[in-house]
């Protein structure tokens, strides 16, 4: 039997994901000691690989058969728009997508103004803007601490992920308007689906009797 390999984000999701892969029986001894550098865990008896990267990664090593199941945020699976199955919604790691900004920039938004728009997901802002709403923008790509582009006039509303709101309230920023909703999906190599149908089904068939 092959082994069948894992892709796992290091980041939010990586506590649940292994929970729930737990009650389903597939663990991983050492993947849960925090203090290794490894990045790749073998369960001998299942035949099973697990491998830790960024988030952002896990499409990329899915669609290139790097592994066969990969569990990633729909926010990176949106963003990547990589040739692989979403098979199926985790439940957890659940967040919105969201334009933001202060109060005053509502207006501009309405009159179709040509803002600016500051963001990790060039792609998801676009797509949103462009194709659902019909209205041009300028997308400005950044890595992180999004909220602060429009504090410092970068920006005139965001769109980023938010989850309790903390980060927008304690910085003066509102939802202006609601992107989509997200949480964590599993997804699959479109060949491991074919040529591994049986083990993957009856990992999707368990995960969805726990979840
Ligand atoms: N408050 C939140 N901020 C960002 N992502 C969140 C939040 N809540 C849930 N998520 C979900 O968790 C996923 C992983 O988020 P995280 O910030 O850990 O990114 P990562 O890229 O996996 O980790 P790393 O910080 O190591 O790059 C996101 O893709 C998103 O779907
Ligand atoms: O609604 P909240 O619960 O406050 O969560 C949302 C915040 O968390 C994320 O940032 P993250 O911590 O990943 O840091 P980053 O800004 O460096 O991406 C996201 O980009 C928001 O800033």
């Amino acid at each position: 039997m092959r082994y069948l390999t894992f892709a796992l984000g290091k980041g939010r999701l990586a506590k649940q994901t292994l929970g729930a892969f737990e009650k389903i029986g597939i663990t991983c001894q050492e993947i849960n000691d925090k203090d290794t550098r490894k990045l790749i865990f073998v369960n001998e008896e299942l035949k099973l690989k697990f491998f830790l990267a960024k988030g952002p990664d896990i499409p990329t090593y899915v669609e290139y058969g790097a592994a066969d199941i990969g569990i990633a945020g729909k926010d990176t699976i949106l963003e990547e728009a990589r040739n692989i199955y979403e098979v199926l919604d985790l439940g957890f790691g659940q967040c919105r997508m969201c334009v933001c900004g202060p109060l005053e920039a509502q207006e501009l938004l309405q009159h179709h103004e040509l803002i600016r728009v500051a963001t990790k997901y060039p792609r998801i802002a676009k797509n949103y803007f462009y194709n659902k709403k019909h209205q041009t923008v300028e997308i400005i790509k950044l890595n992180g601490s999004i909220e602060l582009a429009p504090i410092v006039g970068l920006s005139e509303v965001i769109v980023d992920i938010v989850e309790t709101g903390s980060t927008l309230r304690e910085n003066g920023l509102q939802v202006l308007e609601e992107v989509c909703p997200l949480s964590a999906r599993m997804v699959v190599n479109q060949v491991s689906m074919k040529m591994e149908n049986e083990r993957i089904t009856k990992i999707i068939q368990d995960l969805k009797e726990v979840l």
